[in-house]
């Protein structure tokens, strides 16, 4: 049976700044007069601080993946990673290295323990389905979902050179473009991005991807795989890259029957390979049967939700839980259950979307400029 599923509303881009009430007035004097350190001292928890929020007149960027130049960093951003960019870059190459598919994607908010952690999504998921694996992560127009997946390849393409990452990327709303410049965006000479603009371009990339799994499979063909031995094989120095599969709105493939079929055999084959090193990450801004099939869902373990209406969040939770329309914010079901609010951190600061995009080129120049070197 089709269920029929109202189109997702294009959440506000700027929404209207709040007027203050006099209990926010109250509020404020009164943490002005008694502050947390004088409560924490008399054994008094405050509550927890809100998540940080973007608001496109004060503070569009609140949280940001790394540290900005001393001189840019105006106003109180909280950063995920006490270091800049240039400092990874640095560090990269002497760290050692373990191909850690853990990253850092924003902040979840535990108010119950009082306390706000770095979220980390592990796409390897080493300690079984539900702590990682294969990510999607689902959201209305302008929720976030693009973004997410710049802050994401940012701090991967920042700590992998192009023999440690092979990145294919299937990109309709051209998100990850600026990207592509980059050398873990190709192999041999192939460019590994495509819009997906025709069917053929699709299952060219994904034959091409494919094939890359293949020849992994048939090159360690006696190699018994278990959740270790991609990094131990990457310590041996056996040059095997990690393989990153992105497809950026999957549901604008569904109504394509030779795409959808070829990027679902990909996403399946890759879900796969993770023992061998190969990782997914989906977006897509539709729920529903139509959209992702049980079957593509039950080959994801995290699942990340940014704004989505009240009937498409009943039918992915299962129930309605809270939400608001703020881009980059969303929930996050973890182990136990419980499901979390997050934020996730945009990928360089900006006080609105054309410095944002200034300021990812430039960092993309300063990956490419050093990984040259
Ligand atoms: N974490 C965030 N913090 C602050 N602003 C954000 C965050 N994520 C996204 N935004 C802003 O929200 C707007 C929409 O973001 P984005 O394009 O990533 O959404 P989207 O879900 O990919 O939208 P669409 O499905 O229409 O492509 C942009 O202006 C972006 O800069």
């Amino acid at each position: 049976m089709d269920i029929h599923i109202e189109p997702t509303p294009r959440l506000p881009m700027y929404p209207q700044q709040k007027t203050l009430k006099a209990s926010d007035i109250l509020i404020e004097q009164i943490c002005q007069a008694y502050t947390p350190d004088d409560a924490r001292r008399d054994s008094i928890y405050y509550w927890p601080q809100p998540l940080p929020t973007p608001e496109a007149h004060i503070l569009p960027d609140p949280l940001v993946l790394f540290q900005g130049e001393p001189k840019a960093s105006g106003k109180a951003r909280q950063t995920l990673i006490p270091l800049t960019i240039q400092e990874i870059l640095h560090r990269a190459p002497h760290e050692s290295q373990k191909p850690s598919m853990q990253i850092p994607l924003g902040l979840i908010d535990k108010p119950e323990s009082q306390q706000q952690e770095t979220l980390v999504v592990d796409l390897h998921g080493s300690r079984g389905a539900l702590t990682g694996g294969p990510l999607l992560l689902l959201g209305a127009l302008n929720s976030g979902k693009g973004t997410a997946l710049q802050t994401l390849l940012l701090w991967l393409t920042a700590r992998y050179r192009p023999s440690q990452l092979i990145c294919a990327v299937i990109d309709p709303n051209h998100d990850l473009e600026l990207f592509r410049g980059l050398p873990q965006l190709a192999h041999t000479g192939k460019s590994l991005w495509t819009d997906g603009a025709t069917d053929d371009e699709v299952i060219q990339l994904s034959n091409y991807c494919l094939e890359l799994i293949a020849q992994r499979r048939k090159r360690y063909n006696s190699q018994r795989w278990n959740d270790d031995t991609f990094h131990q094989l990457w310590n041996t120095n056996e040059g095997l890259p990690i393989f990153l599969l992105i497809v950026s709105q999957y549901q604008r493939f569904t109504e394509r029957p030779m795409a959808s079929q070829a990027l679902k055999k990909l996403i399946f084959s890759c879900a796969e390979a993770r023992a061998l090193g190969a990782y997914t990450v989906i977006t897509a801004a539709e729920v529903g049967m139509r959209h992702l099939s049980a079957d593509l869902l039950n080959k994801i373990s995290t699942r990340i939700s940014l704004f989505i209406n009240e009937q498409q969040r009943a039918e992915f939770f299962g129930r309605i839980y809270p939400m608001d329309p703020i881009p980059g914010r969303g929930l996050l079901v973890t182990q136990d259950r419980q499901a979390h609010h997050i934020q996730l951190a945009l990928p360089v600061m900006g006080a609105n979307e054309t410095e944002r995009y200034e300021q990812l080129k430039y960092a993309l120049k300063q990956i490419h400029w050093s990984q040259q070197r």
